[in-house]
């Protein structure tokens, strides 16, 4: 990617495109180009389109998208299908109209089957049944994958996949009920602690596995592989290392200063057991992860207490 390219970086407000654009801008690109979806909605066929033909951008990382926690994935299952799938379609079609060199598409690590071995190796895509609660974002970023191998064979494009496992970091939702584990147990335990509440609840059994990775990493991943990855099928994004919900939760309690109870709320859903990304891919083309949990935790409560 040449310093001057025009970049389109779809989502630059979200906690992965602000990420993307902070990396961008660092390394000493000034021609980024950005649009807030109230600008420029992408679910709107036309619009993107039209938007296309006129800015030409040479490259794009797709990093907008509807996203959210358990909960949210398991409510709003239509919202997360089809808001999805009409923003990459919409994206990654129009980019090989108007001639895109190299397009980013980010999916996410619950694309692999509920049951799968662990860690998940790229060719376990399509092995086994997903997980009931997030079952149609998993669809939309199958889709999505298929699009970018599609698009390559017939068309040539040089579009690629890559999937981040869980992130969080500046700009992430901290929505009481919609955010993702690590932001909702932040917002939680910093109001407990506030309010000297004497118990904080914690969904599901404690028992799940999760693997964190700071959206900056992330960013300098998406990076590093935009000028050093040209292939077909996707490549893993993650540290490697997992921990369970309850350590998770044990970790920030301790982070913020917390000295209550814990309660597990069996009513919520545990969702996958285990979702570890095997990075082997990724290290061998010589990249790895710089920040670790403790330090990103408090970096993004840092970045949580400036806007709260
Ligand atoms: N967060 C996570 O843990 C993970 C995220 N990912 C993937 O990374 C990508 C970014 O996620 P993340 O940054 O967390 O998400 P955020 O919710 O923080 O940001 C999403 C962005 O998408 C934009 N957007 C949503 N709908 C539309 C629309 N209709 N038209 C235009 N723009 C729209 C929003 O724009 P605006 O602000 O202008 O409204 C927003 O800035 C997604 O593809 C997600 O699937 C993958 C794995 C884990
Ligand atoms: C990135 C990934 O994120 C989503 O999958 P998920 O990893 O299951 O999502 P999560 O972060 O919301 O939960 C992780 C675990 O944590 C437990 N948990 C405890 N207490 C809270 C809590 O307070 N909030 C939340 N959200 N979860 C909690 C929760 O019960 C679960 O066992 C996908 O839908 C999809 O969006 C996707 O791709």
């Amino acid at each position: 990617m040449e310093k001057s390219a025009k970049i389109y970086i779809a989502g630059h407000r979200g906690m992965v495109g602000s990420a993307i654009y902070r990396k961008l801008k660092k390394e000493g690109y000034e021609n980024l180009l950005v649009k807030t979806s109230s600008e420029l909605d992408l679910r709107n066929q036309q619009a993107v389109a039209d938007f296309f033909d006129q800015e030409k951008p040479e490259y794009v990382f797709l990093a907008a998208a509807k996203v959210g926690g358990i909960v949210a994935n398991n409510t709003y299952r239509a919202d997360f299908l089809y808001e999805n799938l009409a923003i990459q379609n919409h994206v990654i079609h129009s980019a090989y109209v108007s001639g895109v060199k190299k397009l980013m598409f980010l999916g996410s690590s619950c694309i692999y089957p509920k049951m799968a071995p662990q860690p998940l190796k790229e060719d376990y895509l399509l092995t086994g049944t997903l997980e009931h609660t997030n079952e149609p974002y998993a669809i939309a970023k199958i889709a999505g994958i298929k699009m970018c191998d599609a698009y390559r064979d017939q068309y040539g494009c040089n579009f690629i996949s890559v999937m981040p496992t869980n992130l969080y970091g500046y700009n992430d939702n901290y929505h009481p009920q919609n955010s993702h584990v690590l932001p909702a147990l932040i917002r939680k335990f910093h109001e407990a602690k506030i309010n000297n509440a004497p118990r904080v609840e914690i969904w599901g059994s404690g028992s799940p596995m999760r693997e964190f990775l700071f959206a900056d990493d992330l960013a300098d991943a998406c990076y590093y592989l935009m000028q050093n990855y040209d292939e077909p099928n996707l490549i893993n994004i993650g540290t490697g290392h997992d921990l369970t919900i309850k350590d998770l939760t044990v970790l920030i309690k301790d982070i913020l200063g917390y000295e209550g109870e814990l309660v597990f709320d069996a009513s919520k859903p545990d969702g996958t057991p285990r979702k570890l990304m095997d990075v082997t891919k990724l290290h061998n083309l010589g990249w790895r992860h710089k920040v670790e949990l403790p330090e990103g935790i408090a970096l993004a409560y840092e970045d949580f207490k400036s806007k709260n």
